[in-house]
């Protein structure tokens, strides 16, 4: 595992409708993050918040079906610039939102140098609407989409008009809230889905395993996307489109500690906690333990 992680935050809030989202990476430094992270005999760099705009408006545009396009784009371009910089640096670059529009960038920024990158999209929701198929016109349920080259232009064409991801790089995990366009675009691409039935029936040990090794021969370094709303509800109630019935702390934490052990994590995200909804800092907290757990993290 690389030993140096450079820690990003990526504040974008306009992606989706409730203010506070754009607190969540400090809601996470006040964890007390970068010291547990050192006693893990990890070095830390903290670059601070990239200072995106986020002075949107909550009208749909008409035409696009997209709200806030503009400046969800200016952001991302600004996120993949810095995660590009990290990344080439050697360090594991640690992305904290933000909303999960900010995977656009992380991902955009990661693909210079990972041509072949594998993600695991740890999330109740699959991100894989356009403006053609959103229900909400919220571009942070599209980010996914966005990366393997579906949706606006504008933000597929961020670092480049290739597509930023092979569909068949990705796993979704803990998915429990799909819509019908996105159920299309997935039978149609081949994109492999655990849902929480799946982690149910096999237990997230095997769901875990059969994640790696499905990714391991065909990728250069896994991505992990991690949706705080993947999370049962019960352990991350401070999200702004929580869903019921998603794998428990304790079942996230092994995964994301199996995650680890496979030794071909390189970079990840965590995203979409908002500590202006939540109990106290239980949100941001389970957030950094899970960090912690993909980062090497042991009981004993
Ligand atoms: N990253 C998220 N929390 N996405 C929620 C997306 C919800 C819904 N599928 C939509 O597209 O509006
Ligand atoms: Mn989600
Ligand atoms: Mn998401």
């Amino acid at each position: 595992m690389n030993k140096k992680i450079s820690i990003l935050g990526a504040p974008i809030t306009i992606a989706q409708p409730n203010g506070g989202v754009d607190l969540g990476p400090d809601a996470i430094r006040h964890t007390g993050l970068v010291k547990r992270l050192e006693s893990l005999n990890l070095t830390i760099r903290d670059y601070g918040n990239i200072p995106v705009p986020n002075n949107g408006t909550d009208k749909i545009n008409p035409e696009t079906n997209l709200k806030n396009l503009e400046k969800v784009a200016l952001g991302n371009e600004m996120i993949a610039e810095k995660v590009k910089e990290v990344s080439e640096s050697g360090d594991f670059p640690l992305i904290l939102g933000g909303d999960h529009s900010i995977a656009i960038g992380s991902i955009a920024g990661l693909h210079d140098q990972f041509k072949d990158l594998g993600v695991i999209w740890y999330d109740a929701h699959a991100d894989l609407n356009s403006g053609d198929t959103s229900p909400s016109g919220n571009i942070h349920g599209m980010s996914l989409g966005v990366n393997i080259g579906f949706g606006n232009e504008r933000l597929t064409s961020i670092r480049g008009k290739q597509p930023k991801l092979k569909p068949e790089n990705i796993v979704i995990m803990g998915a429990r809230s799909i819509d019908d366009g996105e159920k299309e675009l997935i039978g149609e691409r081949g994109i492999k889905v655990f849902t929480v039935h799946d982690i149910q029936q096999k237990g997230i040990e095997k769901v875990m395993v059969e994640a790696i090794n499905y990714l391991k021969d065909r990728v250069d370094g896994i991505h992990l996307s991690l949706d705080v709303d993947g999370i049962d509800p019960a352990h991350t109630p401070g999200t702004g489109t929580p869903v019921e019935g998603g794998p428990s702390y304790r079942e996230t934490h092994y995964a994301m500690s199996l995650l680890h052990d496979s030794n071909l994590l390189t970079s990840a995200d965590v995203v979409e906690v908002n500590p202006l909804l939540d109990e106290g800092n239980k949100t941001a907290e389970v957030a950094r333990d899970m960090i912690a757990a993909f980062l090497g993290e042991k009981y004993k």
